[in-house]
């Protein structure tokens, strides 16, 4: 199979024809010995309601369990009391006695089987919850390096595959122990001899099932990373559909895809097989308890050591007996799926985001904007810094452009100011706060940021303005709307503001995507405001007008436009540009056009660019 030819790093599977495309970081095969101290953790979240259910559900098992119990020994009343002596009144009797202890065990085990979902179902709910919201908190660091669909995958496959543990397994297991343990018993109680040689086998099947039970756990384990790594590929080519189009590569990703759905499926048969193969394993064991049963229970009835009765309602405790022991089988293996399951769901609850509040952080109070930038060195990969010692005071009003060429760092500074990364070395001090220092809300809530890539929400447009400040009236998002200018192209939408736009906007252009998000920014009145390359997808005409709302918008703002069109900085009061990562030149437009350096370079190249494009 092509594309689990090659694993160039372990954890890493590549696409065996052209090496390159498509490399996905695999979740590392779980092969650790089984661990309590998790499964206790896992089973920790059925604590808040163990007192609510726990104790009918216990009541409802006894009951479910002894009467089953009872079966064969009315069985075996009934024939060496009733029909051997011809009794047909006690007969009926014993019948009735039956009927009523089935309905009895019946009631019990919908009782049972009820709140036993209700538990499983909101472990379920919390354990997602928790998953999602601390998800939610982690820093950009750990999304940089985890596909959107290993992500979206423990949220989703892996938290339901504990659905089967919460809603049945727990409670089988439970129900299976002490019916096990009440037929042990019993057979021992009616005939030791008898019962000890029956229950003789189970050691035999012990021995087995150890045997299988590795197996069975690393194919699961398998399923789970072929089943995560199916699920990158999905989430990228569902999100890289257009780009595919365009370039069509729509085979080629239908190949990856079937191999690697083959490779999903053959993981699949593999685990299953196995896991099938567990049943008729104790099944045939099973057989050779029946062997001993009828072979030496024949004997007994010769010797009148035992009646007919008692070796048809042991025949009937056996059918019950590996019954519990083919289940306990296979709840292993739902176990070891769980373990699997959890320890990736865990893995991400126990992620510390690397960019932590302090316990004492405080609040940052209402600030002015007066940025500083001391010594600031960053990587975001050990040994590769993205920069080299950045320092810059920006008083408050001030509005900075950041210029130079791609890759230079300027969206890295403002990473830094948002706190999205921690600096390696120096510190950001906004009026004096060093902002590792206060809490994470109250610095963000104070800076405005209109990323390169603007993300629209599915939902209004409205709503979509509003996400920069929740309480904002409609006037207030309608005002902010036209300030920005995307007032008049909202209004010739068929529901004009309450126009409904799905995920990521694809209804929208760039371009008014970039006006709603700019929208966003100023309905949230940040007193710092960052503009990341936003003006690139606007037309000309329409960035004229953005610059004349941003001058006064600006006004009073500390502003960051990392920008690479000239109309862009020329208004800013000081332009910095930086080079692989360092700070080379700063000043004014015309400053920085005397010094006839980088800036000027790249002032130039562009000019010729334009003019050559005319
Ligand atoms: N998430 C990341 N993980 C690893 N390296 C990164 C990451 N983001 C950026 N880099 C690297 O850091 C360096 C600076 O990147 P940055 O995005 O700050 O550049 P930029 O000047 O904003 O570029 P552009 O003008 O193209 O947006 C680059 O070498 C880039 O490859």
């Amino acid at each position: 199979m092509s594309t689990q030819s090659k694993q160039s790093k372990p954890g890493i599977e590549q696409d065996s024809q052209s090496g390159q495309r498509f490399v996905y970081q695999d979740d590392e095969l779980i092969d650790k010995p089984f661990d309590w101290n998790q499964l206790r953790r896992l089973f920790g979240y059925m604590k808040p309601y163990a007192r609510q259910f726990l104790p009918v559900i216990i009541i409802m098992m006894f009951v479910g369990a002894l009467t089953k119990l009872t079966v064969p020994l009315l069985i075996k009343y009934a024939i060496d009391r009733a029909i051997t002596p011809k009794d047909g009144n006690l007969l009926l009797t014993i019948m009735g006695i039956m009927l009523g202890v089935y309905l009895i065990q019946w009631t019990a085990n919908t009782f049972r089987i009820r709140y036993t979902n209700l538990i499983g179902q909101r472990v379920i709910y919390d354990l997602r919850h928790d998953l999602f919201s601390h998800i939610q908190k982690l820093s950009f660091r750990f999304f940089d390096t985890r596909p959107a669909g290993s992500v979206l995958v423990r949220v989703t496959n892996y938290v339901n595959s504990l659905q089967d543990l919460f809603t049945n397994g727990v409670v089988n297991l439970l129900v299976d122990c002490v019916q096990l343990c009440g037929i042990m018993v019993i057979l021992l109680t009616y005939n030791f001899k008898l019962g000890a040689a029956i229950i003789i086998t189970v050691p035999l099947m012990f021995i087995i099932s150890t045997k299988l039970r590795l197996k069975i756990r690393r194919a699961w384990q398998d399923v789970t990373i072929k089943q995560s790594r199916l699920n990158s590929h999905l989430n990228e080519c569902i999100q890289g559909i257009r780009v595919t189009q365009a370039y069509t590569q729509e085979k080629e990703n239908i190949q990856y895809f079937e191999n690697m759905n083959m490779v999903n499926r053959l993981a699949w048969n593999r685990a299953s097989m196995l896991n099938q193969s567990f049943g008729p394993i104790i099944e045939i064991t099973g057989a050779v308890g029946y062997c001993i049963l009828f072979w030496l229970g024949a004997h007994m009835i010769e010797t009148k050591e035992i009646s007919v009765g008692l070796l048809v309602a042991f025949a009937t405790y056996i059918g019950y007996f590996w019954e519990p022991i083919t289940r306990l089988g296979q709840m292993y293996s739902q176990l070891l799926v769980a373990m699997a399951s959890s320890e990736r769901i865990f893995e991400y609850i126990d992620e510390k985001p690397s960019v932590a509040e302090n316990e004492d952080a405080g609040e940052l109070p209402n600030i002015v904007g007066h940025v500083k930038f001391e010594n600031l060195v960053f990587e975001y990969e050990k040994g590769r810094p993205a920069l080299k010692g950045i320092h810059l005071d920006v008083k408050a009003g001030q509005s900075i452009a950041l210029v130079g060429h791609t890759g230079s760092g300027k969206s890295t500074i403002m990473n830094l100011l948002c706190r999205f990364y921690d600096p390696v070395e120096g510190r950001v001090l906004i009026d004096g706060h060093d902002i590792r220092e206060v809490t994470i809300q109250s610095l963000r809530s104070q800076v405005g940021i209109v990323l390169q890539d603007t993300f629209i929400f599915s939902g209004t447009i409205r709503d979509n303005i509003r996400f920069g400040r929740l309480d904002a009236t409609d006037a207030e998002v309608e005002m902010a709307a036209r300030a920005v200018y995307a007032h008049d192209f909202i209004a010739e939408l068929p529901q004009g503001y309450d126009t409904e736009v799905q995920e990521r906007g694809n209804v929208l252009s760039m371009g008014q995507r970039q006006l709603i998000s700019f929208a966003r920014a100023l309905l949230a009145d940040p007193r710092i405001l960052i503009l990341d390359e936003a003006t690139a997808s606007i037309d000309t005409e329409t960035e004229l007008k953005i610059q004349e709302a941003l001058k006064t918008l600006l006004a009073g703002r500390t502003s960051f436009i990392v920008a690479h069109r000239l109309s862009t900085i020329r208004n800013a009061d000081k332009i910095i540009v930086l080079d692989h990562g360092q700070m080379m030149e700063s000043g004014s437009h015309e400053e920085l056009m005397r010094e006839r350096k980088i800036y000027y370079g790249l002032i130039h190249a562009q000019y010729k660019f334009l003019q050559d494009a005319v």
